[in-house]
């Protein structure tokens, strides 16, 4: 059976315990509305891990825009009933008072990966990314640390943080899961009309198809192009990025080294995000 847990002090008490026994203790960070994305985390960590914390906050500070903080689903009670079958170790539900209680002035920046894209598009996202997902770490003391590449610029933007403040946590990626029609699943997907989650299947589509051209020697730009068009024509848009960059640094791709395409779109008033190996 899975417990939850609303306090910092009692996480602390149930981990301490965990630490005397020697167990491994995985954690899974979260924002609730629970899919199979976030299952195969728990499932990763399980495999790994002796001891599984989930966590589910809605953490404010990374949300640049309001409205989205508003409509993000708030479903805890659905959350523990999908993660029941699992029975993960500790169900992690704090409030936003437990996490910033008054006088909470401190923050995490990265730099460099934090920059472009995601960073451009969402001023100071990935500063509350890194302050929550550090105190996440310092809360939880977990040995290892499970992410999905469908976030793949916070993936990098995680490991950078780990590596320079050598946080004593091993991060591990997850592959994205898709529906059957190759949508990454997300939480903001349950936002979208029938008419626009059967759009949506364009995506994974055009983006797969670019990465196997530019993998292929295609010219970049003309793929890329090509691409947005391909995006625009089917009813998306608009297309927020579209880019092929460097798969750990999210800098200009570079000869020799891993290249990523990442892609966010607007679709029916919400707010996509891909990406895929090149
Ligand atoms: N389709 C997926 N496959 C694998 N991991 C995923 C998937 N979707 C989310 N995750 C991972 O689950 C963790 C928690 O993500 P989060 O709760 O934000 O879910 P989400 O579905 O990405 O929601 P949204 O994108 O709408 O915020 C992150 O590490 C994220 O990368
Ligand atoms: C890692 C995370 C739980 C931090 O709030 C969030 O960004 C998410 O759900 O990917
Ligand atoms: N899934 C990443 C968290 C966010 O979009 O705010």
């Amino acid at each position: 059976m899975t417990q939850i847990v609303r306090g910092v002090a009692q996480l602390r008490r149930i981990t301490q315990g965990w630490r005397r026994a020697g167990d491994l203790v995985g954690v899974v960070p979260t924002m609730g509305a629970l899919h199979d994305g976030h299952l195969s985390l728990v499932r990763a960590a399980q495999a790994e891990c002796d001891r599984v914390i989930v966590t589910l906050f809605i953490n404010p500070r990374q949300f640049n825009n309001p409205e989205d903080f508003a409509k993000y689903p708030r479903t805890e009670a659905a959350d523990a009933a999908i993660l029941a079958p699992l029975s993960a170790d500790v169900l992690f539900v704090p409030d936003a008072a437990e996490i910033y209680p008054p006088g909470h002035v401190s923050a995490v920046t990265v730099g460099g990966v934090s920059g472009p894209l995601e960073g451009a598009h969402r001023p100071g996202h990935f500063d509350g990314v890194a302050t929550v997902v550090a105190m996440l770490f310092n809360m939880t003391q977990a040995d290892r640390a499970y992410f999905g590449e469908k976030d793949w610029q916070q993936l990098q933007v995680v490991r950078r943080m780990v590596a320079d403040l050598q946080m004593p946590v091993q991060v591990v990626p997850c592959p994205s899961v898709r529906d059957p029609d190759g949508l990454a699943m997300s939480s903001r997907n349950q936002r979208l009309s029938a008419a626009a989650r059967a759009q949506a299947a364009t995506i994974p589509a055009v983006l797969f198809d670019a990465a196997g051209r530019i993998g292929a020697g295609g010219d970049v730009a003309q793929v890329l192009d090509a691409a947005r068009a391909r995006l625009e024509g089917a009813g998306l848009g608009p297309v927020e990025y579209l880019a092929l960059r460097d798969a750990e640094t999210l800098g200009e791709a570079q000869p020799g080294r891993g290249a990523r395409l990442l892609l966010a779109v607007w679709l029916d008033g919400v707010r996509l995000i891909d990406n895929v190996a090149v």
